[in-house]
């Protein structure tokens, strides 16, 4: 998907929220488990019943590979059916791959040729050789961890190096790789009052913002200073809509939380 194409999706939905698809069997209604494919099953429902007020979705790969093949199934079938009924959602696996050329090559191969997600999450730890083989497909988005929700961010990302934090370094480097155009970044919602410096270094590209939800963030201190002409922000969150009942009624409870956020969003537009 061309990052055009996710503008307008943004623009005709009123919406930029990104639903985070992190299954967990032992959080999700009992009466799914009786079915063959539970997760999948799970996914099925809350897509068909938020599509229209979500532009993204966003598996986190650990939630599939913590149930083996099955779960691998689950995530394979889960991309199939989006992509099939509602190709105008642009997916993200979150994945947090990067390692050697040679090996970031394959996770590309793996989740962009064969899974076929528009993006992946990346960590830039390994440096410029293990993040291109991902920039290198056309059409699709890499997601570079930039300065993340958790409280383990401040451990090396915003520690100064020749006098400025890391992941402001990661920012600008990334900005100088071949093309960086496809690029896109994280920063986690519980770090709203940095953007105002992050938007200074990367004024056009999109921002994946977690946080929201279940780890506290807010969608109007983030859009403050996250917003640029083009929206060029994705705000996530997994658990407070998908688990927001645990009961037979969770699509629809699901559909509400995510209306909530919609119109949150829709208001926000309205004034840009
Ligand atoms: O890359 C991510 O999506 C991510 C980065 C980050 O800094 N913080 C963060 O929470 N995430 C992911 O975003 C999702 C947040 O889920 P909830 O807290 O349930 O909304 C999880 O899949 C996290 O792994």
């Amino acid at each position: 998907m061309t990052t055009q194409e996710l503008v307008a999706q943004i623009k005709k939905k009123k919406s930029f929220l990104c639903i985070g698809l992190d299954v967990d069997l032992q959080k999700i209604s009992t009466h799914l488990l009786q079915q063959e494919d539970p997760i999948f099953e799970f996914n099925k429902a809350i897509i068909d019943a938020t599509h229209h007020l979500a532009v993204a979705y966003k598996p986190n790969i650990a939630f599939y590979e913590a149930y083996g093949i099955k779960g691998w199934q689950a995530l394979e079938k889960t991309i199939n059916y989006l992509n099939k009924k509602y190709p105008e959602i642009f997916t993200i696996a979150d994945a947090k791959r990067g390692d050697i050329g040679n090996t970031s090559t394959r996770y590309a191969k793996a989740f962009f040729s064969d899974l076929n997600f528009d993006s992946i999450t990346v960590a830039p730890y390994m440096g410029e050789d293990s993040v291109v083989p991902f920039l290198e497909f056309e059409n699709k988005h890499t997601i570079l961890l930039a300065l993340t929700s958790n409280r383990g961010a401040f451990d090396f990302q915003t520690k100064k190096v020749d006098g400025e934090e890391v992941y402001k370094k990661v920012l600008k480097t990334a900005q100088t790789w071949k093309n960086h155009h496809n690029l896109m970044y994280v920063v986690g919602a519980t770090k709203a009052e940095h953007f105002v410096e992050i938007r200074k270094i990367i004024p056009n590209n999109f921002i994946l913002v977690p946080g929201v939800g279940a780890q506290g963030g807010s969608i109007a201190e983030v859009c403050e200073y996250g917003l640029n002409e083009n929206v060029g922000l994705l705000i996530n969150s997994a658990r407070g809509i998908i688990y927001a009942s645990t009961e037979e009624n969770f699509a629809e409870a699901a559909a509400e939380k995510a209306k909530e956020l919609q119109q949150e969003m829709e208001g926000i537009l309205a004034k840009m």
